[in-house]
């Protein structure tokens, strides 16, 4: 089949016979120059991202309106006019696990971003609040490039004491300090043929930084303690909840490494922002939780739907697997998600010095657990989304100003589920346990982490998990 005089094609996902991804994969043989702008009624994130990656020239969801397609046909014959589309080619496959779950037109615009830009080896900047799946686009952005054989590695820089990062990201000879008992290749090496994510860039230290920044440049790394550079062949993508370009205004970050990060930027949107979303990553968390027989009662939906989600999916996804857990019947109910109210939680995410209005009502029923500080307030009032059984158990933490500091007993862990989930059980263990150390040092995190026996890194990335930083 040729193309002559085609100026443009859209093409249907779903055809009878090959999908649409096949014709465009052979659209640079019979049809080359002509965009192609897919169409379908079945959009995910990797149809999107794949499509993209194939060189469609858009990726469009039915039903769609005359003036939207009329706007993108247009764009895409001037394009043609302009240029020509450029469509490179490899015979990789779509791939089948569809992770990233949306319904929102701000997360198509991600997958289609991601798509145009898996392939290049390009430094890639994820940025986005906390929960709003920077991991999974770092993944994604492997999963869909030309690296997919070689390894994926992350690092996570807030979670490792600044003075083992070094050792950790470019490995270390034996004898380079004391405890270096063997050769160590580090995670740049680790990550040969494949991508490095770097979690957390945004808190690394100045030093490290101008280390990374060589890296990128020149592509060598030098051990610890080693006297020769060696070469590595990978991709890097970074990511972070700070806001980088005031890091660099106050000094706590290099201006030339944010430059060669943000060659290519991925914005997320939090999950407040896209409404859409919200339904979908229920049904998902549910089918994949464990609770695919259960239902939402309309209430419980209404005050899903309303909230405000400050740790985005990861607090949506820990809500989901807590009610699962404390729901008995098929029937998830208001009671099961242990939501903060909104009064208490607007006191908690704006850091509120004096805790919540006086009179706010206890969040259920049972006996108070009264915390007075502050810390301590606002950490319950999101965490408990996250203490989650903690605050079954716990049941009633009174969020009064004044109130008088009072350690949750040992009757507020929860109930453990001990034919369930395990990951779950431990999460729900963990959260209880943060909160009430934090209970118990009065808010002081170093204090916490130490009764925890846990290095203050490890208790804020913890207390990230489980949406309790706020
Ligand atoms: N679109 C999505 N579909 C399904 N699951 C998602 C989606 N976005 C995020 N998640 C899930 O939410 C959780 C948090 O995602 P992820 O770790 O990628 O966020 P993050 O932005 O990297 O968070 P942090 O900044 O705290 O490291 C994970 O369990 C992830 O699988």
């Amino acid at each position: 089949m040729g193309a002559g005089g085609i100026a443009a094609a859209i093409v249907d996902l779903r055809l009878p016979g090959d999908d649409g991804l096949a014709l465009l994969r052979a659209a640079p043989e019979i049809a080359p120059d002509v965009p192609c702008i897919m169409l379908t009624a079945y959009a995910s994130g990797a149809n999107t991202i794949e499509a993209m990656r194939l060189g469609a020239f858009d990726h469009l969801t039915k039903p769609i309106g005359r003036s939207v397609l009329a706007e993108t046909l247009a764009r895409a014959l001037r394009a043609r006019a302009a240029n020509g589309v450029d469509t490179e080619m490899d015979n990789a496959v779509a791939d089948p696990d569809d992770t990233m779950v949306s319904n929102s037109e701000a997360m198509r615009a991600i997958f289609k971003r991601i798509g145009l830009v898996a392939d290049s080896d390009n430094s890639v900047l994820v940025l986005g609040e906390t929960g709003t799946g920077k991991e999974l686009v770092a993944q994604a952005l492997h999963r869909n490039s030309a690296r997919v054989q070689g390894p994926f590695v992350a690092v996570n820089c807030a979670a490792i004491p600044a003075d083992l990062l070094e050792s950790e990201l470019f490995g270390h000879v034996k004898g380079a300090f004391s405890g270096a008992t063997a050769d160590r290749p580090g995670r740049f090496r680790e990550a040969d043929g494949g991508t490095l994510f770097l979690d957390e860039i945004g808190d690394m230290a100045l030093p490290t930084q101008a280390k990374i920044l060589r890296v990128l440049q020149e592509r060598v790394v030098t051990p610890l303690g080693g006297r020769h550079a060696q070469a590595v062949n990978l991709r890097v993508v970074a990511a972070t909840h700070r806001d980088l370009e005031r890091e660099v205004v106050e000094g706590r970050f290099r201006a030339d490494l944010l430059y060669r990060l943000q060659v290519i930027t991925i914005v997320l949107p939090p999950l407040r922002e896209r409404h859409g979303d919200i339904e979908v990553l229920l049904a998902h968390f549910l089918h994949h939780g464990g609770g695919r027989s259960k239902r939402l009662s309309d209430a419980a939906l209404a005050a899903l739907r309303a909230h405000d989600w400050r740790g985005n999916v990861r607090e949506l996804r820990n809500t989901v697997q807590r009610a699962i857990a404390l729901s008995e019947g098929d029937l998830i109910e208001e009671r099961h998600l242990g939501l903060a109210t909104a009064a208490g939680a607007s006191a908690a995410s704006v850091g509120a010095t004096d805790a919540a209005p006086a009179g706010t009502p206890s969040r259920a029923t049972g006996p108070a657990a009264a915390i007075g500080s502050v810390d301590a307030v606002a950490a319950l009032a999101d965490g408990v989304a996250a203490a989650p059984g903690g605050v079954a158990g716990a049941t009633g933490a009174a969020l009064g100003a004044g109130s008088v500091t009072s350690v949750p007993l040992a009757a507020d862990v929860p109930a453990i589920d001990w034919d369930g989930n395990l990951d779950q059980a431990v999460a729900q263990l963990e959260a209880a346990m943060l909160v009430r150390a934090l209970a118990a040092s009065d808010g002081n995190r170093s204090q916490a982490a130490r009764r925890l026996g846990l290095s203050r890194q490890q208790l804020y990335r913890k207390l990230a998990q489980y949406g309790l930083d706020v």
